[in-house]
């Protein structure tokens, strides 16, 4: 197995440059976008705050094995197994800062933070070596070991270091000497911590120096137990040493209390090292401290290695796929937007310009026909007040009845009493006439052109429709409907009835002081009253309301017009941008999509292993495969995409797939993994890992079905199609080769090659010629096409065979239809 070892990380660089790939292409994707697509720029800014410009570092950093221990002679042992030859002395100590990389030769040199070479003659220049010389690998007494210190560097032509991995081995001083400056150095790697144990158990200096590494490091870590050649209990405390005579004489081994130890202290959990198949099962790929053997070393280093690197290549896929995906679902929501926007638009303008209308007529039908209303309440109102005009000027002569005023002052203050009384009487009636518009008017008129002119700039000097709508009803009645309505009536009227003053030429007294007795206030008012026409004043009224009535329609049909040219020119923009959604930006995030998903589910679950072929379509060859993850039963879907089209069209499909969500009478996709190594590497393999089946309904009625079976079969079909369609998405291929029976002859619908969002459809002519509905060569249409597919399949249902009528013959097969059937 450690042979295997350089073939990890081999992958591990491959997978590492598929991401990079991946997060560039996602980058230079997402600088598209913001070029060319202005209405979805908030899908580039959450790209952004994704952090996806960290993942790309990471995929650089070189995977290093920091080597710590308990001893050198620990390290050294640790360090030649993995090598798989005898490198580092083992019985030496004092050591420098080792690192050892790949070279094409044998090389051993000093450095100065591995930057500088120190010209400085070593032992191993002297003579070939195959040990690395105790008196080089030493530190002589005046080396500093905290800043500039001289490093050991091996060059080594040796296969693992060749795939780009490192090996650091540590100085063995007190662990406060090291973690000051060995942070800094080990920054930029992908560290795989080992430390190497070769006594009974931890001492308490061994404890300290694991729990700082461990704060300096959030990472698992590996506890190698090297076998001990002599095991030395000098240096051990006496409660250790009581310890270890203890599990001694229970006939313990030396690794079952290195494990008891470890866990006692949280250095490991209190399972069995995790197994592979149990991280495969597991939803991430989790890497646990882990304690391995030196005797097992081949075997166990190879799992731990196999899940750190594949966990760390499986969290950048995870949080690439999250991105890809989040914003696929943007852009098909968008598109769903856009597509109500551009079917919502000229329709909301068309219910505007009614209601406006309605609005209008009910307007001048109110003005002329509330002429005579008007009339008679202003008639009503006048005898009252003539009846009673002492009581028309009861606060008047209250407050001025020793007063000496001018006579024309006098007269024009009685006059406006009156005046006040007719209008509060005459408005608060009116008012009630006028009170329905507000409910079936105002409100979702008032609602409809604010949302229509959300987006529009308003023209200089011209009326927006609202406002002119809202100028309709108050130019009307001045009514703010809004705020107290018979106040602002009151006022209207007494605006008007002023006006009217001057023409109706009331009688004046003569000039001069007057005393304002009762009597003579009397007069005035009782002449006001007879004076004043009703049915003039009713006239006057009306009339006014209508000029402005019709004045604000016309203000309204031109704010109007211009309203739905802007929302064409708009209009025409967004449909634009749907079609760039659909055809260019999410197919491509679908692509995307596909491979960060693929990705996650290959370090998850490993390459799907086929069995044997269990079917062939038009686009793939259908596998049944060994259990993949927790899918006991399996088949996989082998598509090879021709072009960057099919490619683009599997991926949609594989999303609007997968991102349904489990239904008992849809076949679930499990996964997907890309083989890039498919055709020699030159045109990727996709393979689509979904549940298995028994059969197909095709092969199901050429062997013969009961027809209760057959009626259930129906059923189980319609619930699959009134499902999809719930979820927003159209199959657009039900057929019976694309109904799959399980065991008990119950039916799930597959093959989502055609399905799609209605409002991601271009009216492209897809499907199966004879299950393809009319309205579908016209290529307007939407879900009902299934419907029509239901209709064909079921009258196979209920002949129980699958020969067509003779008048079907003609379209038996695709190819006979002459149709171009094309993916959208
Ligand atoms: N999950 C499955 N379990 C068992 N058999 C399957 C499964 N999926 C497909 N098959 C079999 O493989 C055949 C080919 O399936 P596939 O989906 O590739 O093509 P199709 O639907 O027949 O044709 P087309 O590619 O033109 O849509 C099916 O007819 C069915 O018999």
């Amino acid at each position: 197995m450690l042979t295997e070892i350089p073939k990890l990380f081999k992958i591990y660089s491959k997978h590492c440059t598929n991401l990079q790939r991946i997060i560039q292409d996602t980058q230079n994707k997402i600088d598209d976008i913001s070029n060319t697509l202005y209405s979805v720029c908030d899908i580039k800014d959450d790209i952004l705050q994704s952090g996806i410009d960290t993942l790309y570092p990471n995929l650089d950093k070189i995977p290093t094995f920091l080597v710590f221990g308990q001893t050198c002679h620990a390290k050294a042992s640790f360090v030649n197994l993995l090598l798989g030859q005898h490198l580092l002395p083992c019985f030496s100590s004092n050591w420098r800062y080792v690192t050892i990389t790949y070279g094409t030769s044998r090389n051993l040199r000093l450095t100065l933070h591995r930057e500088i070479e120190i010209v400085e003659k070593l032992h191993a220049h002297d003579a070939s070596w195959i040990v690395v010389p105790e008196a080089d690998i030493q530190r002589r007494d005046d080396e500093n070991l905290l800043d500039h210190c001289p490093w050991l560097e091996i060059e080594l032509p040796q296969a693992m270091l060749k795939e780009n991995v490192n090996i650091i081995v540590p100085p063995d001083i007190e662990m406060a000497q090291l973690s000051e400056n060995i942070s800094k150095h080990f920054d930029n790697v992908l560290p795989i911590i080992v430390y190497a144990i070769s006594e009974e158990i931890l001492t308490d200096s061994n404890i300290q120096e694991i729990r700082k590494l461990k704060d300096m490091y959030k990472v698992p870590f590996l506890f190698v137990n090297i076998s001990a050649t002599k095991a030395s209990t000098e240096s051990l405390t006496e409660s250790e040493q009581h310890l270890i005579e203890c599990n001694r004489s229970k006939k313990t081994s030396k690794l079952h209390n290195l494990r008891d130890q470890l866990v006692r202290l949280g250095f490991l959990d209190d399972i069995e090292n995790i197994k592979t198949d149990k991280m495969m099962k597991a939803k991430c790929i989790c890497v646990l401290d882990t304690l391995i053997c030196d005797k097992k070393i081949n075997e166990e280093l190879y799992l731990y290695l196999s899940a750190v690197i594949r966990s760390t290549a499986f969290n950048v896929a995870v949080k690439l796929s999250e991105i890809h995906n989040k914003c696929l679902r943007k852009f098909i929501m968008r598109a769903f937007d856009m597509a109500r926007e551009i079917q919502i638009t000229p329709k909301r303008i068309e219910y505007a310009q009614k209601i406006e209308l309605q609005l209008y007529d009910t307007l001048m039908l109110i003005a002329c026909e509330q002429q005579e209303e008007i009339t008679a309440i202003i008639q009503r109102t006048l005898l009252d007040m003539k009846s009673n005009v002492a009581e028309v000027l009861e606060g008047y002569n209250q407050n001025n009845s020793n007063r000496q005023l001018n006579s024309k002052t006098a007269t024009m203050e009685i006059q406006q009493l009156v005046l006040r009384k007719l209008n509060t009487s005459v408005a608060t009636q009116i008012v009630q006439s006028v009170g329905c518009l507000h409910e079936s008017f105002t409100g979702t008129l008032q609602r409809c052109l604010e949302s229509l002119e959300k987006n529009c700039h308003e023209v200089e000097g011209n009326l927006s429709a609202s406002d002119a709508v809202k100028q309709i009803i108050t130019a009307a009645y001045n009514v703010d409907l809004n705020s107290s309505a018979s106040f602002s009536i009151v006022h209207t009227l007494m605006d008007r009835l002023k006006a009217l003053l001057t023409t109706f030429a009331l009688p004046w007294s003569p000039s001069g002081q007057v005393h304002c007795n009762l009597q003579w206030q009397l007069q005035v008012a009782t002449n006001m009253i007879e004076k004043l026409s009703a049915s003039k004043l009713a006239k006057n009224i009306c009339v006014q309301f209508k000029e402005h009535i019709k004045s604000s329609h016309e203000a309204f049909q031109q704010a109007i017009r211009s309203l739905d040219h802007q929302l064409s020119g708009q209009l025409e923009q967004t449909e634009e941008q749907r079609i760039a959604i659909r055809k260019k930006h999410a197919p491509r995030f679908a692509r995307l999509a596909l491979e960060s998903t693929s990705l996650c589910d290959l370090f998850r679950y490993g390459k799907p292993k086929q069995i044997k072929e269990i079917g062939r379509g038009q686009y793939g060859v259908v596998y049944a495969c060994e259990p993949w993850g927790d899918v006991k039963v399996c088949a996989i879907k082998s598509v090879v995409p021709p072009d960057d089209r099919h490619w683009n069209d599997l991926a949609m499909e594989f999303f609007y797939t997968r991102t349904i969500p489990e239904h008992p009478r849809i076949v679930k996709l499990r996964g997907s993994v890309i083989d890039y190594k498919y055709g020699g590497g030159s045109s990727p393999a996709v393979l689509l890992v979904m549940e298995r089946m028994t059969r197909d309904l095709y092969c199901g009625l050429r062997c013969g079905l009961s027809w209760i079976i057959r009626l259930k079969i129906a059923i189980d079909v319609i619930e699959g199609i009134r499902y999809l369609h719930s979820q927003g998405l159209v199959h657009r291929d039900i057929k019976l080769k694309n109904v799959l029976l399980d065991a008990e002859d119950r039916a799930k619908l597959t093959d989502f090659g055609f399905c799609i969002p209605e409002a991601m459809m271009s009216g492209s002519i897809v499907g199966t010629p004879v299950h393809m509905a009319p309205e579908l060569l016209s290529g307007r249409y939407d879900a009902k096409v299934d419907v029509y597919a239901f209709g064909i399949l079921f009258w196979y249902i209920c002949s129980g065979q699958v020969k067509l009528p003779n008048h079907f013959d003609q379209f038996q097969t695709r190819s006979s239809c002459g149709i171009v059937l094309k993916k959208v």
